[in-house]
């Protein structure tokens, strides 16, 4: 039975008020979520919140919970989701205070219930941009990524168990959001600019 996580009271009302679109970037590990969202950033002055690095953030903070975070993500699994949702509410609402245009959720939903729990708590996302990329790419890019990152699990061993827990859990997400029309699946094979220029004809349509 999965481990009972305690919840933090956040009071989200803010974050309600503002109503600002929400964007979920899905894709597998090395799909290019982070670069594509530093140029949509660029462009479009979004908040860009990843889980994962906000993981990393709890992590290097050194409190209690970090260390637990430290051995999952090396295992290449998820974390709980009561952990990063209450830690993307958090983040959110810092953004919010300084005035955000709108939100993008890097790596988030992991898994079906994260997507279902983010919206009921908080509100519906506007759309969730996946990137698609095959497992032989998304090997080769974070093993090349593994030579600078110093991220714990940019290793063969590691990959290998997050391509697993991606195409186990994650996968399902893409077919949810197609059901509610809400999902703009991006072949995310060729080089940045390329991709980028997909990813601004659909972008466009909501920031003006
Ligand atoms: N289109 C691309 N072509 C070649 N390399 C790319 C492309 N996009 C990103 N990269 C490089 C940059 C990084 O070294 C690596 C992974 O990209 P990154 O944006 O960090 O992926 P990601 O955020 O989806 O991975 P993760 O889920 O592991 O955080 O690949
Ligand atoms: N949304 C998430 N749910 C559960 N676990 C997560 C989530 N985002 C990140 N993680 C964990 C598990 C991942 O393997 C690592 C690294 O994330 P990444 O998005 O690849 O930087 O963190
Ligand atoms: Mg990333």
């Amino acid at each position: 039975m999965a481990p009972t996580v305690e919840r933090k009271q956040i009071d989200i009302t803010p974050l309600k008020k503002a109503n600002v679109p929400i964007i979920f970037i899905v894709g597998g590990p090395g799909s290019g979520k982070g670069t594509q969202c530093e140029r949509i950033v660029k462009k479009y002055g979004l908040s860009h919140l990843s889980s994962g690095d906000l993981l990393r953030d709890e992590v290097k903070s050194g409190s209690a919970r970090g260390g637990q975070l430290t051995k999952i993500m090396e295992a290449g699994e998820l974390v709980p989701l009561e952990v990063v949702l209450d830690l993307v509410k958090e983040a959110m609402l810092k953004e919010v205070a300084k005035g955000s245009k709108g939100f993008l959720i890097d790596g988030y939903p992991r898994e079906v219930k994260q997507g279902d729990q983010f919206e009921a708590e908080i509100m519906p996302a506007r759309l969730a941009l996946y990137f698609e990329v095959a497992e032989e790419t998304l090997v080769k890019r974070c093993l090349k990524r593994a030579e600078t990152s110093g991220r714990v699990d940019d290793n063969a061993e590691t990959i290998k168990k997050r391509l697993k827990t991606f195409m186990q859990s994650t996968t399902p997400v893409v077919d949810h959001y197609a059901k509610k029309g809400k999902l703009v699946k991006i072949n995310a094979e060729g080089g940045v600019d390329e991709i980028f220029g997909v990813v601004q004809q659909h972008l466009d349509k909501i920031f003006k």
